[in-house]
């Protein structure tokens, strides 16, 4: 009897002892591992002479040496572990180098808008970069102009002639700029007093230089209406404003299925052309809903052509245009100036353990609304270790992960819990999906940091990453999602302006907080 209480004894030590000898997932291994080591070597020497005519006691000491085993390869497991989280930690920095440079060339790329009336034009020309800087003015609005210059090297032979991109400038109002001490810092210091000047970019507002020359129209596929507005959008633009036109090959096929006359309607035959898009169009008109603007956005990997949304789906968070005022819509905004919404985007690698020795990663994704990061077609729970620029966040168990855009905020991240937030609130949401812990509350994490999911080593199931709901792309245990915010957002014309928009949007949309109002003929206070 007493053996089998020994070794149930054992057993208990295993499970209960190895709690606090296992490694803790969150803060690493604990250093009693060897000391308990030693203490069940010591056990040994000191029971063995006993042992040899007693079964139970073989036995016992036969589960005492396997429980020093496991202790030695848990010890081995820690120093492995230690490495490869030496390992993930250089490649972090070496990723977050890679976006520093990254951010560094497209400013060293600026020029001012004003360059190119001057002689240096020609040089300009022969290799297209964009071109901005900071002016400010005299009316308290802060500018950037940008200008592009570019070279046609493109897709259509008709087209092969020099063009350029009409130029814009952005300004924006901030009520501090009277103060002339607020108006580069926004956080200053004088006689002992820390004040900060309104650092928001309030109101957005798009004032062309010079008229635009293209547009590009991407619209929702299979729908009769869409294709219907598209036909007679197309030829307006033509016929009344005489501007070039590119659509998806999709489109180009049905235009010309219904008259040969629109071939003057230019399209792309490959995934380097739409990487020149951007160099071409002025303007890019939606038509659909929010996934057709999705849509739009992602296939800019770099910067993205002002968005004009008309709304042809069920909700249209961001689609703020009516369909049926598109002329009128449309005249104003070929006009200008127009007020924007500028929408931050997520940049997403995903780090493949396989890969840990090359430094290349993935193609990097960009998503306008969320990065998800979930069990798939797995039941069991998901087991995703967070860190927030290297510091331990959290460990999500539960069915995944949204780390979403404050455009997104109204989107996948609101249905799980997470706040709506003003799309121009710079900010990435950290909301998680069903998660088995009554204590795990959406966080809200400032716009700078990167942020690391990954599938530790032990755990049970791989996890499924999606983007902006598509693109879904298996992590292994050990790979790694690194995300940050993407230096390209995408600007959306306003109807009215940006925070008028977003209320109307979350009233019609959602019906946010909306109740019958309460009568007055019920009691009083006296
Ligand atoms: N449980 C959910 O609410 C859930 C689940 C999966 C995906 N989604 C969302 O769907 C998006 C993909 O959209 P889709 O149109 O390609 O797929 P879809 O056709 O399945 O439509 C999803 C719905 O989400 C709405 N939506 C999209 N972006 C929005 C935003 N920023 N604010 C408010 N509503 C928004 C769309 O209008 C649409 O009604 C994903 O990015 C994700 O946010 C939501
Ligand atoms: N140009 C396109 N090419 C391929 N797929 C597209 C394109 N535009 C939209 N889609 C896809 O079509 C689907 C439906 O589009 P969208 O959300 O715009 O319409 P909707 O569902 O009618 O509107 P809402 O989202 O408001 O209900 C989305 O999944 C989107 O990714």
């Amino acid at each position: 009897m007493s053996s089998t209480f020994k070794l149930n004894n054992t057993d208990s030590f295993g499970n209960g002892d190895a709690k606090s000898l296992c490694p803790n997932p969150v803060n690493g291994f604990s250093d009693s591992i060897s000391l308990s080591e030693k203490a069940v070597q010591e056990l040994l020497i000191q029971q063995s002479p006993m042992q040899a005519t007693d079964d139970h006691l073989i036995e016992f000491s036969e589960a005492l040496r396997t429980v020093a085993k496991a202790l030695r390869g848990a010890a081995e497991g820690k120093a492995l572990a230690q490495a490869e989280a030496a390992e993930w930690k250089r490649r972090y920095e070496l990723e977050r180098s890679k976006n520093v440079e990254l951010q560094h060339k497209e400013l060293s790329n600026g020029v001012c808008a004003n360059e190119s009336k001057n002689p240096r034009m020609e040089h300009i020309v022969k290799s297209p970069r964009l071109h901005a800087q900071e002016n400010s003015s005299t009316n308290g609005m802060e500018r950037i102009c940008s200008h592009e210059v570019l070279q046609d090297g493109g897709f259509n032979s008709s087209n092969n002639k020099l063009k350029r991109k009409a130029s814009f400038k952005l300004s924006w109002g901030c009520k501090g700029m009277a103060n002339d001490q607020h108006k580069k810092e926004i956080v200053s210091f004088e006689r002992g007093n820390i004040s900060t000047a309104e650092r928001s970019s309030k109101q957005i507002s798009l004032t062309w230089e010079s008229d635009p020359q293209t547009v590009l129209i991407i619209t929702k596929p299979n729908s009769t209406s869409v294709r219907v507005l598209s036909v007679d959008m197309v030829r307006w633009l033509r016929a009344q404003k005489g501007l070039n036109i590119y659509v998806e090959p999709r489109v180009k096929a049905e235009l010309l299925s219904e008259s040969s006359s629109f071939n003057f309607v230019q399209t792309w035959e490959d995934d380097k052309e739409i990487s020149l898009l951007h160099t071409k169009v002025d303007l890019l008109i939606t038509l659909g809903g929010d996934g057709t603007v999705l849509w739009a956005a992602s296939m800019f990997k770099g910067p993205v052509p002002p968005i004009v949304p008309f709304s042809m789906g069920s909700l249209g968070f961001m689609t703020p245009f009516h369909s049926e005022q598109y002329r009128e819509c449309l005249e104003a905004i070929l006009k200008g100036p127009i007020s924007i919404t500028l929408r931050h985007r997520l940049q997403c690698h995903i780090i493949r353990d396989k890969a840990r020795h090359e430094y290349e990663t993935e193609e990097t994704m960009l998503v306008l609304n969320e990065v998800t990061i979930d069990r798939g077609i797995s039941s069991y729970l998901t087991n995703l270790e967070c860190y927030c620029d290297n510091s331990f966040v959290t460990c999500v168990q539960g069915d995944g992960l949204i780390l979403s855009t404050t455009s997104g905020s109204t989107a996948y991240s609101l249905a799980a819990g997470g706040s709506m937030v003003h799309p121009q609130v710079p900010g990435i949401l950290f909301t998680p999906i069903c998660p088995h812990s009554l204590s795990f509350r959406p966080l809200i994490l400032p716009e700078h940091v990167t942020v690391r999911v990954q599938v530790p080593f032990n755990s049970r199931s791989s996890a499924w990453v999606s983007f902006d709901g598509k693109d879904r792309k298996q992590l292994e245990a050990g790979d790694a999602l690194v995300c940050s915010m993407a230096p390209w957002p995408v600007s959306t014309a306003c109807q009215v302006e940006s925070t008028n928009d977003f209320l109307r949007s979350i009233h019609d949309g959602l019906h946010w907080n909306l109740r019958k109002t309460q009568s007055a003929d019920g009691p009083q206070d006296a």
